[in-house]
């Protein structure tokens, strides 16, 4: 599928890395893609709410190279929803991700390709976290290493009573590569980052929300009788903050991204473009034209 000009310039401007830092990302792709197994899976539903699924069951939804490539396409789509306004990432057969695929990893040890992955996967996890949907990471059973790093490239984290998220890089020699420890810092604050880190601490749901790194514990229908399923659970939570029309939801994203990551004056500039592109518009108009009925 060809991507238009301007498509290929919000995907550059989004990214973190580009030929100027020796990143060329049909090369790392050709490399990723040599290692196979599992997908990334996008359903693009009609309440504005995409369901994305790491799905590897038989790796505990590890990320071979070839869903790493997945999960930059998915993203692109992303980036090019009109009527998106949430969505939620998850894994399949009730786990979340146990991170890069060992077997990958070992393939790809030498420092220049770790790099190379390193940057492929920092730069679709920040257009992620970009994008202009509000994003949930529902995490069940674990959520390990890189898949830790994924939730923290969500704007909320729900967990299941009795899930964990872990950065288990210290076990591996490792500290985070695909952007975790940066967004982990924004998240919960250096020193509860450092704990994390350096402790490779399993945050529970109860440890979770007392850092600020969890915004809401859901039971799963198993240990409680009568549940919804999870999914149904997430996305309830999240239409809380998605209701009313597309344009209007993901301009609050991207006042909010802009608020979170421009030096204020640049903030305040772009928060001014964004308002320009909802004044006056439909939802803004039929908002004004119901409130002049009230008197
Ligand atoms: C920047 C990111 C960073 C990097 O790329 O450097 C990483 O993410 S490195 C990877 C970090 N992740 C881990 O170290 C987790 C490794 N997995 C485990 O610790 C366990 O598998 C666990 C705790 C997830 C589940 O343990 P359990 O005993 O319940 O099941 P098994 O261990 O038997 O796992 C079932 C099956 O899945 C395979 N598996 C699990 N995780 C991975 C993985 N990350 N890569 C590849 N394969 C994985 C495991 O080998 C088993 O397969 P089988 O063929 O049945 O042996």
């Amino acid at each position: 599928m060809s991507v238009s000009p301007r498509l290929l310039q919000r995907q550059r401007s989004s990214c973190v890395y580009s030929s100027i830092h020796g990143f060329n990302q049909d090369e790392i792709k050709e490399k990723l893609q040599a290692f196979h197994g599992g997908s990334i899976d996008l359903l693009k539903q009609d309440s504005g709410i995409a369901v994305l699924t790491i799905n590897n069951p038989s790796r505990m939804n590890a990320f071979s190279g070839s869903m790493m490539i997945d999960l930059e396409e998915r993203v692109s789509q992303l980036e090019n929803w009109p009527e998106g306004k949430g969505l939620i990432v998850q894994g399949a057969a009730e786990t979340f991700c146990s991170g890069s695929d060992l077997n990958a990893v070992r393939a790809i040890s030498n420092q220049q390709d770790g790099m190379k992955m390193c940057m492929f996967m920092q730069n679709a996890l920040t257009r992620l976290l970009r994008l202009p949907l509000i994003s949930v990471a529902l995490v069940e059973g674990r959520a390990l290493g890189g898949g830790a790093e994924l939730t923290t490239a969500c704007d909320f984290r729900l967990m299941e009573a009795g899930s964990v998220i872990q950065f288990v890089h210290k076990h591996m020699g490792l500290v985070p590569g695909w952007g975790g420890a940066a967004r982990l810092v924004h998240l919960v604050g250096s020193q509860n980052a450092l704990k994390l880190l350096g402790g490779a601490v399993k945050v529970d749901p109860e440890l979770g929300v007392n850092i600020g790194l969890v915004d809401g514990v859901l039971e799963g229908h198993q240990k409680t009788e009568g549940a919804a399923p999870l999914l149904q659970q997430a996305e309830n939570w999240l239409s809380r903050y998605t209701k009313g029309p597309a344009p209007v939801i993901q301009a609050v994203k991207k006042v909010v991204l802009s608020g979170r990551e421009l030096p204020l004056s640049e903030a305040l500039r772009t928060e001014k473009d964004i308002f320009g592109t909802v004044w006056g518009a439909p939802a803004n108009l039929e908002a004004l034209a119901s409130k002049s009925k009230h008197k």
